[in-house]
């Protein structure tokens, strides 16, 4: 089984833990080799792993992950034209026989490459079905000048007419479509249907919370549909009981009272505005609420003493820190991994999303879960600290009806998941499902 994920933290992550999920599985009989860039071999080496799974590179022919977030389309457009050709080098020199090559569904060519090898090919869609859905409906939203040269330009209209996604506005949409990161939308669009031409999809979500669509999918598509769990490391969580060198940060949230952390993350390569970044600091400080806050590279402009109230570091065993039981709640930019993560964890969140598949998912956790509120209500206005500091302030008191409320939500989505992934969950069938259909193709 060859193994190739789009090379961005937000991808890889669910792809190894697919990998290892599928490497642990009592029935499974291949050998599992992940394609990567040498620079992410680096970053990926010293995690353990099972003995069926392997890497194997090809030269760092695409700009470094590490400055990815500058220019996003750069870096897009150098995946789809640059890593074909080494990959495919690397494919007919396996010294092992190909039975399946699983790739991330924005890696188009994949399905070229299986297509003259003759192997069959599993797409798998690293965002909500949801959001494949939006994409593999866009003629729909075409027809209803909801999208495209006709559009209305009215953000408030409801779309009530994709299959199997409850009813939401325009502004909701993935926004490659009306708004934020257009010049992708072309080769989405082509992704998306050439995964319906794959012989096996893969959806990294949970059905229980995404039903219906999923439902609508399998019924309109020709191919096997499998959905596979939140692919996040829910299976490493209880290695860390017998953890000896336990991070200082955890060390750290050991010493906060139950409940009362505010945890801020924008995921591992997107960022707000300078901006609006000044007002997210100020805001949260002026709030007095207890916090642990994600600055990747950017820790230095915080220009604040690490203390009982808050810290700030650049990156943390994200999962773990979720379910810890000081964490009260999740600043999020709605990223797929990190929603799937806070809704495992049962944190309420606090929606800011960024761009493309973040603004669906703000929706689906704000008005479908019943799991968080929105920070901005209108895309490109900035939210002032005083706006900020309120809603972070309200959105920390346990007390008020509302709260309860969504705490209340918050756990039942937890359970959702917790089951899901559980030995005979929804999640597990659909493994099974997909290796015994890959072992027999
Ligand atoms: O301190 C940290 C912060 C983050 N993470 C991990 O980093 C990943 C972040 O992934 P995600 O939440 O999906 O965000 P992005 O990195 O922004 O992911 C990109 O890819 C996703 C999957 O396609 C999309 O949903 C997002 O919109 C897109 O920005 C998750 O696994 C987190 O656990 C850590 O381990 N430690």
């Amino acid at each position: 089984m060859v193994v190739i994920p789009y090379p961005g933290r937000g991808h890889i992550n669910p792809m190894m833990n697919l990998c290892k999920l599928m490497a642990l599985r009592r029935t499974i009989n291949f050998l599992i080799t992940v394609v990567v860039t040498e620079e992410w071999l680096g970053f990926l080496e010293p995690e353990p792993r099972p003995t069926n799974l392997r890497f194997a590179t090809i030269p760092n022919v695409i700009p470094s992950e590490l400055n990815r977030g500058a220019d996003f389309t750069g870096f897009f457009n150098s995946t789809q034209t640059k890593l074909e050709e080494p990959v495919e080098q690397l494919l007919r020199r396996m010294e092992v026989p190909i039975s399946v090559i699983i790739y991330d569904n924005y890696l188009i060519w994949v399905w070229n490459i299986g297509s003259r090898m003759n192997i069959p090919v599993a797409s798998v869609f690293t965002m909500p079905a949801t959001v494949f859905s939006m994409c593999y409906h866009y003629r729909l939203l075409v027809e209803n000048c909801h999208a495209g040269d006709n559009f209305s330009g009215n953000m408030e209209e409801i779309i009530d007419y994709i299959p199997g996604v409850p009813p939401f506005r325009v502004c909701d949409l993935v926004t490659i479509f009306n708004g934020k990161g257009k010049e992708v939308k072309p080769a989405t669009l082509q992704a998306v249907s050439m995964a319906t031409k794959a012989q096996f999809l893969l959806f990294v979500s949970i059905y229980e919370l995404e039903p219906r669509v999923i439902d609508a999918l399998r019924s309109e598509l020709s191919i096997p549909v499998y959905v596979i769990g939140p692919a996040i490391p829910y299976f490493s969580l209880n290695d860390v009981s017998n953890d000896q060198n336990t991070p200082d940060y955890v060390k750290w949230l050991d010493r906060q009272p139950p409940d009362s952390v505010l945890y801020i993350s924008q995921g591992s390569f997107l960022s707000v505005s300078d901006a609006q970044l000044e007002e997210i600091i100020s805001g949260i400080h002026d709030s007095g609420v207890r916090y642990l806050w994600i600055a990747r590279g950017e820790t230095n402009r915080f220009k604040c003493e690490n203390d009982e109230k808050g810290l700030v570091i650049p990156w943390c065993d994200q999962l773990r820190v979720l379910c810890h039981s000081s964490v009260g709640a999740f600043w999020s930019h709605c990223g797929w991994s990190s929603t799937k993560e806070g809704a495992f964890s049962g944190v309420p969140m606090l929606a800011f999303p960024i761009f493309f598949d973040q603004v669906p998912t703000s929706k689906m956790i704000v008005e479908d879960w019943k799991t968080g509120r929105r920070v901005s209500t209108q895309e490109g206005i900035l939210v002032t600290r005083e706006e900020i500091s309120k809603l972070v302030k309200s959105f920390m008191n346990k007390e008020s009806e509302d709260g309860k409320e969504m705490r209340k939500h918050a756990k039942e989505v937890e359970s959702i998941c917790r089951q899901a992934t559980a030995e005979g969950g929804s999640a597990q069938i659909d493994l099974d499902l997909f290796i015994r259909d890959i072992s027999k193709s």
